[in-house]
């Protein structure tokens, strides 16, 4: 790149010629200055000078990223000082990665497969994943087909589902991973990578249906065909499927539902009427893995899209593209042989579906809070109020401290279950670890309340903009809550912890008392 010297960036301190100096490098304005979103005045101000002070405080660093091409040269005898990450590095910053990514400390957890899934797949979401969120963040668009089949070829999607036959003899598994080792720390992995595309609507709408609903196929589908051509169908990326279970009529209080399945004369099929509410997905899926009341109890079933199944959009805080859905049924006719699990005793399989549901939004929501304690940690390092940084006010190191503090015992906490859950067979940990479970995605979701107050009031003005420095800050105040109702409100589960953790009291030895 051409050098060029201070004294001749001087001269170019006039409109007609506007060049700066950021970080070393020289960017010539002169044509961007009436596009500037902030203003001609500003950039007027400090034409032919120096201006990486002023830059940082206002702008993050992908601004320049998208405006290189202003670029035309760099100071001679000067390197610039500021590193840009590049595309699967991991973060510089303090608390930026949880401790088994800080080079200074170890982990018992992780072995070589999962560090190389990580790698793999941080390259894979920095390049291929994050573009793309921000896009339909922004736009609303549902995901596109191209980024399906990328997650499909690489064995993503499959990823998504947790560790078991699925994965088994799979080739081109991102990172080299052989299905048969990969194990809840690689689930983790997948699932804590995929949220640093940092946008909580497309989060949602990156197959989300798919992680909550296929589930209860792989584990309760009473043929093993069927079982395989849906699995594969979704596998693939050729059809796309949701959980339906939340209604108008009853959200965590799954007992309440009020959608029928009534049996034909014949026995052969079930008749389904009702709707569903805040489907995540419902509005572009082929399948719905729906709760249904059948004589006597709940049931779960598999139904098609077909005549008489409707869905509409529902506009909520975060972006369309998570594809939230109202569903209606009316008199849609499916197979019996479609049924998942034992009829009439489907609150089994809607609570233990539950479990690997609450478990992914535990590990994203952790991840998330991480990005937002980064992300303060960065801007109260660079910001400077009257006169000084922020992190020179001791209220503002005592908001860092909290942030910290909350995302490393949740971090903490979550591994320790997930250490458990490679240990116990998926029935088991319906028993054992329903209740810590519940229990951890309460306290995330408290944390990350406590999370968003601070972060707010470090970034004032800027978290309450979609655009600019504050816009993590801002997405993660307005959809935070998201994690907190979604697959059980934090005092249902709360509750369910407790009264779990009660039980045993009961049942168990009596020495205790
Ligand atoms: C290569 C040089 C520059 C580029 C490409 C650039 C680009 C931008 C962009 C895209 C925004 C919209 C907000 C965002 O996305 O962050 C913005 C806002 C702004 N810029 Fe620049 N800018 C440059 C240099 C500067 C400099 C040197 C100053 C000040 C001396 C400045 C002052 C501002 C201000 C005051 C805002 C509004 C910030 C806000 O709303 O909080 N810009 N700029």
């Amino acid at each position: 790149m051409t050098t060029i010297t201070r004294d001749e960036v001087a001269k170019h301190n006039s409109e007609d010629s506007l060049w700066i100096v950021i970080d070393s490098k020289v960017y010539d304005l002169t044509d961007f200055v009436d596009a500037h979103p902030g203003g001609e005045s500003v950039l007027r101000q400090v034409a032919g000078q120096e201006a990486t002070e002023a830059f940082y405080n206002l702008h993050r660093q992908e601004v320049l990223q998208k405006y290189e091409s202003l670029c035309i040269g760099t100071i001679a005898n000067e390197a610039p000082q500021i590193i840009v990450p590049k595309p699967g590095d991991l973060s510089k910053i303090p608390y930026g990665e949880p401790t088994w990514l800080s080079p200074q400390f170890k982990s018992p957890y992780y072995n070589a497969s999962h560090r190389a899934l990580q790698s793999a797949l941080r390259v894979f979401v920095d390049e291929e994943v994050y573009p793309v969120a921000q896009e339909c963040e922004k736009t609303g668009q549902h995901i596109p087909q191209s980024l399906i089949d990328r997650m499909a070829e690489n064995g993503v999607l499959r990823m998504r589902l947790g560790p078991g036959k699925h994965l088994h003899g799979q080739k081109n598994l991102i990172g080299g991973i052989k299905g048969e080792e990969f194990d809840y720390f690689h689930d983790l992995i997948v699932s804590q990578e995929m949220t640093r595309a940092n946008a909580r609507g497309f989060a949602d709408g990156n197959m989300a249906g798919m992680t909550i609903g296929l589930t209860a196929v792989l584990n309760f589908a009473n043929d093993e065909a069927w079982k395989q051509k849906i699995s594969e169908e979704v596998f693939s990326g050729k059809k796309k499927i949701c959980l339906a279970i939340t209604e108008a009529f009853a959200g965590s209080d799954v007992a309440g539902l009020r959608t029928t399945a009534v049996k034909t004369p014949d026995g052969k099929h079930y008749i389904i009427n009702g709707t569903k509410k805040w489907i995540t997905n419902g509005v572009w899926c082929d399948y719905f893995v729906t709760g249904v009341k059948t004589d006597k109890g709940l049931s779960v079933v598999l139904i098609e899209r077909q005549e008489g199944v409707e869905t509409t959009p529902i506009k909520t805080s975060y972006s369309p593209t998570a594809g939230t859905s109202y569903i209606t049924f009316d008199n849609v006719k499916v197979p019996v042989g479609n049924l998942l699990g034992v009829e009439n005793k489907g609150i089994q399989v809607i609570l233990s579906n539950f479990n690997h549901e609450r478990w992914t939004m535990v590990c994203g929501g952790i991840r998330m809070s991480r990005l937002v304690t980064e992300e303060c940690l960065k801007w109260a390092n660079q910001r400077l109020v009257f006169g000084k940084k922020l992190t020179d006010q001791p209220v503002i190191r005592q908001k860092l401290a909290k942030m910290i503090a909350h995302t490393e015992a949740n971090q903490a906490w979550l591994e320790n279950i997930t250490y458990q859950m490679t240990l116990m067979p998926y029935a088991q940990q319906s028993i054992h670890l329903a209740g810590p479970i519940g229990l951890l995605k309460m306290q995330a979701t408290r944390a990350a309340h406590e999370i968003a107050d601070d972060a707010v009031q470090i970034f004032g003005g800027r978290a309450l903009t979609q655009s600019g420095m504050g816009r993590t800050i801002e997405m993660f105040q307005r959809t935070y809550k998201f994690d907190a109702i979604l697959g059980g409100a934090e005092e249902v589960l709360g509750d369910l912890g407790v009264r779990q953790a009660l039980k045993s009291m009961e049942t168990g030895p009596k020495s205790m008392l």
